[in-house]
């Protein structure tokens, strides 16, 4: 019998397989084009390493309490997965989605498997291909004893965290995995957005090379932001075009795609009302960057927006900006999180993810290490930010960002992660927003009353028309 199903052997799929046979565990893989597991299984040659070529006989050959896997494309491709494979599974095993499953359809595939006595859990995986392959981070939600049942197995596929511990712990009830994994995602958006953002700076103003470019996020790369992204960037910016000899990024179009989880998230700080513009500036920058043929006809039409600046600043600028926008991004995240359950009926275990993301995760960075030990010993604190340890991290480079980011303005270089990470910044540090105005505004078109600062209730003004006008009065 077999430790593990896999439902699907796409890029996440078959190097998860191939993970989970190192480890020691016994592997049982079905895709729905059946060669590719066959020849899969026939590469591996190890009795621990098995292809199907029905869900039935996959289920069949797995260990009680079963672990099924499925990685398949998210949407419409797990739907046909889940209903596949659920009439054979039985009471006390345990269906995980692998996928990049939106939370609500997690949701409702939930409770469709609890009707059949099945446990389901929504489970993000993070860490691409290698992490697949060498040890992924991985984000369950949902039952805790059903997890309870699966857990060895998990964390045994799992990265480890330099402390030994695997990269894996239940982060809530229902939902949270892939909750957890789109906020994941969010972050995944800012970050990389930050880093475009910063290359721009120095490649296309500052006029580094490529090799200056490679040291700049080098070094960068440190402290409580060594990370995988930003070691990740410098590892691109080395890397030549075959063809042209150029540095390769150099080569390729400047159209970012995008599967959709970055938008939820934006979505979801909208929906929520917390915080969060720098999703959304992410997402944007997206957007335009496929309005590609409409960019080209503005810079022909209305000039590039470049205005060469005096002088460029200070590397350390730079790189400090570079730095309290990612924390500012993180922050956002955990903001997002901790606002969930409000909303859904899922907590989610802020400490156990940000321990998860230390290790495997694309989104891995040395400071969650400290924002798990500060969540652990006081998870009641609202807002990262208020965690002083972290407040200071920004406060030093606050004058950095700020610098930076009226630099860029002045310099006619899009920036819109670090301006939104700045703006957002500000704005929750004000005592006293100017929504006073917005209110006011509000009640005077459309009566929809406002508060007062002085005493409880809902007031309504008969404010001036700018255009003089008044409500007719009944006559007599
Ligand atoms: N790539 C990444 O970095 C990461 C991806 N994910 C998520 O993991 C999941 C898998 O991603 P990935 O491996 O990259 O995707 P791939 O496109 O490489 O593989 C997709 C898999 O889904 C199967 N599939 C597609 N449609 C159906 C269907 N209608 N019925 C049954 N099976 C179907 C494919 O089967 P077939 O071979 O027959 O086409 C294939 O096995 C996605 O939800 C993705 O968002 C999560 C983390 C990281
Ligand atoms: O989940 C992932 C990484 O964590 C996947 O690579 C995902 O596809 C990334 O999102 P997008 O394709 O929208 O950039």
């Amino acid at each position: 019998m077999h430790d593990i199903g896999i439902y699907g052997l796409g890029v996440m799929g078959e190097n998860l397989a191939l993970r989970a046979h190192d480890v020691g565990l016994s592997v049982a893989v079905f895709n729905r084009t059946k060669d590719k597991a066959f020849a899969l299984a026939a590469r591996v040659g190890s009795p621990r390493f098995q292809a199907f070529a029905d869900p039935a006989s996959l289920v069949a050959s797995l260990r009680r309490p079963r672990l099924l896997l499925l990685m398949v494309t998210a949407g419409p491709a797990t739907d046909a997965a889940f209903e596949a494979v659920l009439p054979f599974l039985e009471e006390g095993d345990v269906l995980v989605d692998g996928g990049n499953a939106h939370y609500e359809d997690t949701l409702r595939r939930e409770a469709r498997a609890r009707e059949a006595r099945v446990a389901y859990i929504g489970m993000g995986i993070s860490g691409g291909e290698l992490g697949a392959r060498t040890g992924p981070a991985l984000m369950p939600g949902g039952d805790a004893e059903a997890y309870a049942r699966i857990a060895p197995r998990l964390e045994a596929l799992a990265a480890r965290l330099p402390d030994g511990r695997p990269a894996v712990a239940l982060v809530g009830k229902g939902a949270a995995g892939h909750y957890v994994k789109m906020v994941h995602n969010g972050i995944e958006y800012v970050f990389l957005q930050l880093l475009a953002e910063a290359y721009d700076a120095l490649r296309n103003v500052y006029g580094y090379t490529s090799v200056e470019l490679a040291d700049a996020f080098a070094r960068a790369n440190q402290g409580p932001w060594e990370s995988y992204l930003i070691g990740l960037v410098r590892e691109i910016l080395t890397v030549p075009d075959p063809e042209t000899s150029q540095p390769l990024v150099e080569q390729i179009l400047d159209v970012a795609e995008g599967k959709g989880t970055g938008l939820w998230t934006a979505e979801e700080a909208l929906r929520l009302g917390t915080g969060g513009s720098t999703f959304g500036a992410a997402v944007h920058a997206r957007n335009l960057s496929r309005e590609r043929d409409l960019r080209l006809a503005c810079a022909e039409a209305c000039g590039e927006p470049w205005r060469r600046p005096e002088a460029v600043l200070a590397y350390e600028t730079w790189r400090d900006a570079l730095h309290a926008a990612v924390l500012v991004a993180y922050a956002e995240g955990f903001a997002l999180l901790r606002r969930a359950p409000e909303t859904y009926d899922f907590a989610v275990d802020l400490a156990n993810v940000a321990r998860v993301w230390q290790s495997g995760a694309i989104v891995r960075i040395r400071l969650l290490a400290d924002l798990e030990r500060h969540l652990r010993q006081t998870p009641e604190i609202p807002h990262p930010l208020l965690f002083p340890e972290i407040w200071q991290l920004v406060r030093e480079r606050e004058g950095a960002l700020r610098n930076f980011a009226a630099w860029a303005v002045r310099t006619g270089l899009p920036a819109p992660a670090h301006l939104a990470a700045l703006a957002d910044l500000d704005g929750l540090r004000r005592r006293r927003l100017p929504a006073n105005l917005i209110q006011a505004a509000r009640d005077a078109f459309g009566a929809h009353t406002y508060r007062r600062i002085d005493r409880e209730g809902n007031f309504h003004t008969s404010w001036p028309d700018p255009e003089g006008r008044e409500i007719p009065r009944p006559q007599g």
